[in-house]
């Protein structure tokens, strides 16, 4: 299996409620290529990325389906990895070992999210994403999310990389 771009984040990038491996309430999400690719670079291949979270009875919006902030924050972080696989993969960076500190650090520009129908409690969710521009320091990804095979949501996240200013707080 692919390495999980958020399994090399630097610690002090490691805290996030969506992604982050250090932060042991949050939802840990990891995101991967799941073709290993044969372009130059992230846009002139065709892989995609993937990011699978299966929801939990607390993530509900009524018995039975899954709250759409749940959704929005899966497909955020899946944009943001996604985003970081790509500048990881053009740079020529290999991402080796269980952790590390190697990767491209991303924040969340925009978040567009488009709920296609109501998404069933109990699959796991799986989001696809595609690079569709690596412009500077901004990725945009496009992304699927389904549940049983059934598209249930579609997004846009445009992603910037985190300016040398910007670190965590405290
Ligand atoms: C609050 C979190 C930040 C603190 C964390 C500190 C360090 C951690 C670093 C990395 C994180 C690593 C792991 C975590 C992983 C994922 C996090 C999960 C997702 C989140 O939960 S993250 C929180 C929500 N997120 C924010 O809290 C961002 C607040 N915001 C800003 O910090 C700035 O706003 C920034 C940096 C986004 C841009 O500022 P900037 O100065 O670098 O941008 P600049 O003006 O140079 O523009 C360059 C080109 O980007 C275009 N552009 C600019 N802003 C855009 C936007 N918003 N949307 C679409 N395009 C935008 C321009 O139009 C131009 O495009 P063009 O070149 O085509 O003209």
């Amino acid at each position: 299996m692919e390495p999980a771009i958020q399994d090399h984040y630097p610690d002090d990038a490691a805290a996030c409620y969506g992604c982050g491996r250090l932060n042991d309430q949050g939802l840990q999400l990891k995101t991967r290529w799941v073709s290993d690719g044969s372009g130059e670079t992230a846009t002139e291949t065709e892989s995609a990325t993937e990011t699978v979270f299966t929801p939990r009875p607390e993530h509900t919006a009524m018995p039975g389906f899954v709250y759409g902030g749940l959704v929005a924050s899966v497909i955020d972080c899946s944009g943001t990895g996604s985003a970081s696989l790509a500048a990881t993969r053009d740079r020529g960076i290999d991402l080796v070992g269980e952790t590390g500190s190697d990767a491209v650090r991303f924040v969340t520009g925009t978040l567009e999210v488009r709920y296609q129908r109501p998404t069933p409690m109990g699959p796991p969710l799986v989001v696809r994403g595609r690079i569709a521009e690596v412009k500077g320091r901004k990725v945009t990804v496009e992304l699927t999310m389904t549940a049983n095979g059934e598209t249930v949501a579609t997004g846009r996240v445009i992603a910037l990389e985190a300016p040398d200013t910007m670190r965590a707080a405290g």
